[in-house]
């Protein structure tokens, strides 16, 4: 607990004697939790809630963090995160409403669950922001995008900041955003690792052993994305760069364009935002 009052002053989730609250411990809850120990935040301090209590046990070994087993223990904490899934919401913020006041910082960051629907659920006045995070945060690669509530001031929102800032890359967007970000950044891995996983079937098929195949893949794509970030060039330009005339890659992405990968994208992603704004509705 703070010296204090929660929340008093804690500019940030990393400061010296600040305590928060991870409520869901899955995959996300544990990229967080992670992150922040690995940023520094005493794990003496940071308060986990986890439905399996198999799971909470791992992360207590794991991770030094205290377990509880009783919401009404996030009364402590400066900044309470939500990790559950959105269909849980609902549930918890019924849970937790008594025992969260003005002054403590809610961090929500499930999909398509906007800072109006956790405010409602809430008491008057507390400050909510929302983020999208994704799961490259687990090696400090992240990107979270985040966004204010109606009752954040500048200091919610650095701390918020702060605290995703710790595993990687955060960016400041307006709340209507959100959804279409989810199925950008927060969704991404998945479509990498599944182009990742077909490139490798391919070249199995094309006779290369599966290691081979493996090794090739993840390079070329580890090595595709550092090509982006360091030179800043368009991915059209870097491209063009791989393709001679009338070579190989041409053949292949002339095969791709037939078969509408690029619009398969489009349809893909909207799908995800449609997914992400239908979340919120099913809870109401
Ligand atoms: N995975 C990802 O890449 C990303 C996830 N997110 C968001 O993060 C949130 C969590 O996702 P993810 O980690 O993948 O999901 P998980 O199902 O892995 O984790 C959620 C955890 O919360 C537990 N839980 C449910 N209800 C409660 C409760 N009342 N008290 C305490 N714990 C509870 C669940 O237990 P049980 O399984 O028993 O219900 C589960 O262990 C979602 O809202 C998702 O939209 C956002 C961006 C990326
Ligand atoms: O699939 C999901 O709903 C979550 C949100 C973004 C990534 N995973």
């Amino acid at each position: 607990m703070s010296a204090e009052q929660p929340g008093a002053g804690a500019a940030s989730p990393l400061s010296s004697g600040t305590t928060t609250a991870v409520i869901g411990a899955g995959v996300m809850g544990e990229t967080l939790i992670s992150g922040l120990v690995r940023g520094g935040h005493d794990p003496s301090l940071l308060l986990v809630v986890e439905k399996r209590v198999d799971r909470a046990q791992v992360l207590a070994d794991r991770y030094g963090v205290r377990v509880v087993d009783d919401l009404a223990a996030v009364a402590v904490a400066d900044t309470v995160a939500l990790v559950v899934k959105p269909q849980d919401m609902s549930e918890v913020l019924a849970e937790v409403r008594d025992h969260v006041v003005p002054g403590q910082l809610v961090v929500s960051l499930a999909a398509g669950i906007t800072t109006a629907f956790v405010e409602a659920r809430l008491q008057p006045g507390v400050a909510v922001v929302r983020v999208m995070p994704n799961t490259p945060a687990l090696v400090d690669e992240g990107m979270a995008a985040i966004s204010a509530g109606s009752h954040c001031d500048v200091e919610h929102l650095a701390r918020a900041e702060a605290m995703l800032a710790v595993t990687g890359k955060v960016l400041r967007v307006p709340e209507k955003q959100q959804d279409a970000v989810t199925a950008i950044s927060g969704s991404g891995p998945a479509y990498l690792f599944f182009v990742v996983e077909a490139m490798i079937e391919a070249g199995v098929h094309l006779g290369l052993p599966r290691s081979t195949a493996t090794e090739l893949v993840v390079q070329t794509v580890v090595g595709s994305a550092t090509l982006l970030r360091e030179t800043g060039e368009h991915p059209t330009v870097l491209r063009e760069q791989v393709t001679s005339p009338g070579g190989t890659t041409a053949a292949a992405i002339r095969e791709l364009e037939d078969h509408k990968v690029r619009a398969a994208f489009l349809t893909a992603m909207e799908a995800a935002r449609n997914r992400s704004v239908a979340l919120a509705r099913d809870e109401d």
